[in-house]
């Protein structure tokens, strides 16, 4: 089978139509995480739909990461419920009830990392591969079939590395495939991770400040990237980013926390002019003078008008 009968995006595809179906991926409902005695996430709920990218925002310490932990198995939320429904498979898995590592396994629930993990001493090319162990080793019958490289083996090996030569290509590193991951200059780390994420054919991907560190000519590729994968994979994205540039400009829903608490939910655009969302990121002293990079995001949240204040980041 060529890879074409297989990514979404491809000529032959045979995956989901691009359409404009906006059906529920994901709910979150009353999903309460407690470290101790400090709440970082207070009944929350909200929807993810398929085909758009929802961004979480809030400002530092706000709970954005901890829902990301809860959402792809890494924590178990102390009270909640997290329903993925599953487009392609027509099936509900309760996330917070299956082991961490069923999560991405069986759910497809993908996720980068506010701090790269690549695997740096090994290729950008096996970097993909491996994310195709689940794959592989089911295909080599956990041993046997690999062992003997039975056909049913070699073509799932096939594919996979037919899988990862498409992702190179979609993420510019095809010229650097033999290169060690941690030699990569940092940008192109950012998107060798999405394309890791991508390898394991998530239906949900979770990308957790995907724009750090990236210059301004970097994030606008970036943007490109995450559009086409909403736009030709038929998945939705959930974004976690500081850089409001890239919320407000990619975003087609933004759920707004702060103190763990949701404050607002909606289009970008009424979560812009939400007065408990300019009042978050306000505080209360608006008249304080606040350094220029800083203004700069909170222009991009609030318009052009409003960039003074005591809170500091997205
Ligand atoms: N494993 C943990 N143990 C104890 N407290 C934690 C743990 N993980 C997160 N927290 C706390 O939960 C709160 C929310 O943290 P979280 O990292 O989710 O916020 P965030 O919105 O992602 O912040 P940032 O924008 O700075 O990354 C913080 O007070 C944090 O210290």
């Amino acid at each position: 089978m060529s890879i074409a009968t297989m990514i979404p995006g491809v000529e032959g595809s045979t995956a989901l139509p691009a359409t404009t179906d906006r059906s529920v991926l994901l709910e979150v409902d009353h999903l309460t995480m407690r470290f101790g005695g400090l709440v970082a996430i207070d009944d929350l709920s909200f929807v993810a739909h398929n085909r758009e990218i929802t961004s979480i925002i809030g400002p530092n310490g706000a709970g954005k990461t901890t829902v990301f932990n809860c959402l792809t198995g890494f924590y178990k939320p102390t009270v909640g419920r997290l329903t993925l429904h599953h487009p392609q498979k027509q099936r509900t898995f309760y996330l917070e009830r299956m082991e961490g590592f069923r999560v991405a396994q069986q759910a497809h629930v993908g996720r980068t990392f506010q701090n790269i993990r690549l695997f740096g001493q090994m290729s950008v090319l096996e970097n993909l591969i491996v994310a195709q162990h689940n794959a592989l080793m089911s295909a080599s019958k956990f041993s046997l079939a690999g062992l003997l490289n039975l056909p049913v083996y070699r073509r799932a090996e096939r594919i996979a590395i037919e899988r990862a030569a498409y992702w190179l290509d979609r993420v510019g590193l095809t010229a650097r495939a033999d290169w060690d991951a941690q030699n990569l200059p940092y940008g192109d780390q950012r998107r060798l991770e999405i394309a890791r994420a991508m390898c394991t054919e998530p239906v949900v991907l979770c990308l957790d400040e995907p724009a750090a560190g990236l210059n301004p000519r970097e994030s606008l590729d970036l943007n490109d990237l995450l559009r086409a994968i909403r736009d030709e994979h038929g998945i939705g994205l959930l974004l976690i980013e500081h850089d409001m540039s890239v919320v407000m400009g990619i975003s087609d829903h933004i759920v707004v926390l702060d103190h763990g608490r949701k404050i607002a939910d909606g289009d970008p655009k009424s979560v812009r002019e939400d007065p408990a969302v300019i009042k978050a990121y306000l505080g209360e002293e608006e008249d304080e003078d606040l350094p220029p990079e800083v203004a700069a995001d909170l222009g991009h949240i609030l318009g052009p008008d409003k960039g003074k204040g005591s809170r500091t980041d997205g």
